[in-house]
């Protein structure tokens, strides 16, 4: 195995902790000696150690003289655990090689620094692009203090999410909704518009074979017309958060402990200000599961990071699809977004692109 192998071993072990690690990145690591894996190590959840200190104490005192391998810049600051730097500079490594720097400002640099100074040898940007998108997300989030948002949609091949008459059930296939569980469970949160709710009366919870973490929901709703009877009220089943324009909707939904409203005043943008709030709650992941009219003002706002598409083989005729803009008159003005692959789940296809940065 050569530098990159070890190195595409530590994004595979960071990887595995995709969906629980928030508001911390995912981050792999591993300690190898004399061309011998003698450690190695995963950032499992916020709160519990780095994956440095995991392929430290796996490897012991053979650490001594031993390189080391991590995908994400080693922390120089005492968060919730002790900075790694003390860590890996205390275990007698010899050669640290790291794939991505840390993104944020305070802290960028800080810990190649440090390990340099103490006579470290540090190689840096090893298998850096392949890192850099694992960690799309975690960046999005501490660059914009904005959680990363991903459009989920199911549409026919007509572009359509729903029938003129608002019937969708079902576009796609079991195996697709399936798919579309698993990114709710690696998702912090889960928003739709309140003409969902008052359409289809979803739960939006993760109901996997083997159960799964409920996102938080969240529900724009500006004239509060999200009823009480709704299952994202009824259910208890995890936290609904309404965002609404109405300054007295604080007191609605009182008699439900998981529901909170928020009122946005009107002078500031919308979405803006509430996926901000989403923020300092500390999420760093939105899927954004429609309607149309949703998911045209995410992409309208610029506020859109990554789609997944499924597609079924099926043709409705007119109805209300992904991108209902009507200021576009030439093709030139499209939207164009970046594919990263196209799956098939059963008769469906599922397309998974990434808008434009910025
Ligand atoms: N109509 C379809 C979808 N519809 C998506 C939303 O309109 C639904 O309200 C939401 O997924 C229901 O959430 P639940 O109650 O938690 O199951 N989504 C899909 O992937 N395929 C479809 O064919
Ligand atoms: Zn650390």
């Amino acid at each position: 195995m050569d530098h990159d192998d070890y190195m595409k071993l530590a994004l595979d072990l960071a990887k595995l902790a995709d969906g629980q690690t928030s508001p911390n990145p995912l981050v792999g690591a591993v300690c190898v000696k004399n061309g011998q894996i003698i450690g190695t190590g995963t950032h499992m959840q916020a709160g519990t150690p780095h994956a440095e200190v995991h392929a430290l104490n796996m490897a012991g005192l053979n650490a001594d003289g031993a390189d080391l391998y991590v995908t994400l810049e080693p922390c120089a600051h005492v968060g919730k655990t002790p900075a790694c730097t003390e860590a890996i500079l205390s275990s007698g490594i010899r050669r640290v090689f790291i794939a991505s720097n840390d993104p944020n400002p305070a802290v960028n640099g800080k810990g190649i620094r440090l390990l340099r100074d103490a006579g470290i040898e540090v190689t840096t940007d090893l298998c850096k692009e392949e890192a850099d998108f694992s960690n799309r997300a975690f960046f999005h989030f501490i660059q914009q203090q904005k959680p990363y948002v991903t459009l989920k949609a199911a549409a026919t091949l007509d572009g359509r999410l729903a029938t003129q008459n608002g019937n969708s059930k079902w576009i796609t296939s079991e195996s697709s909704r399936h798919d579309v569980h698993t990114l709710r469970h690696t998702h912090d949160a889960i928003l739709v518009g309140v003409n969902t709710i008052l359409h289809d009366n979803p739960f939006l919870t993760t109901r996997l074979p083997h159960g799964g973490k409920n996102p938080i929901r969240i529900i724009l709703d500006r004239h509060l017309r999200t009823p009480e009877t709704a299952n994202v009220i009824q259910d208890q089943a995890a936290e609904t958060i309404i965002f609404t324009l109405e300054s007295d909707g604080m007191r609605a939904f009182s008699d439900f402990p998981l529901v909170q409203v928020e009122s946005i005043p009107r002078h500031v943008d919308f979405l803006n200000e509430v996926l901000s709030r989403l923020a300092n709650r500390g999420i760093m992941t939105l899927l954004v599961e429609g309607g149309s009219q949703v998911h045209t003002s995410f992409i309208q706002s610029r506020l859109a990071n990554e789609l997944y598409l499924y597609m079924a083989p099926k043709l409705v005729g007119n109805g209300p699809s992904l991108f209902m803009d009507q200021s576009r008159s030439s093709i030139a003005e499209s939207e164009s977004l970046r594919i990263i692959d196209v799956k098939q789940f059963g008769e469906d296809i599922r397309l998974h692109a990434l808008f434009p940065i910025g």
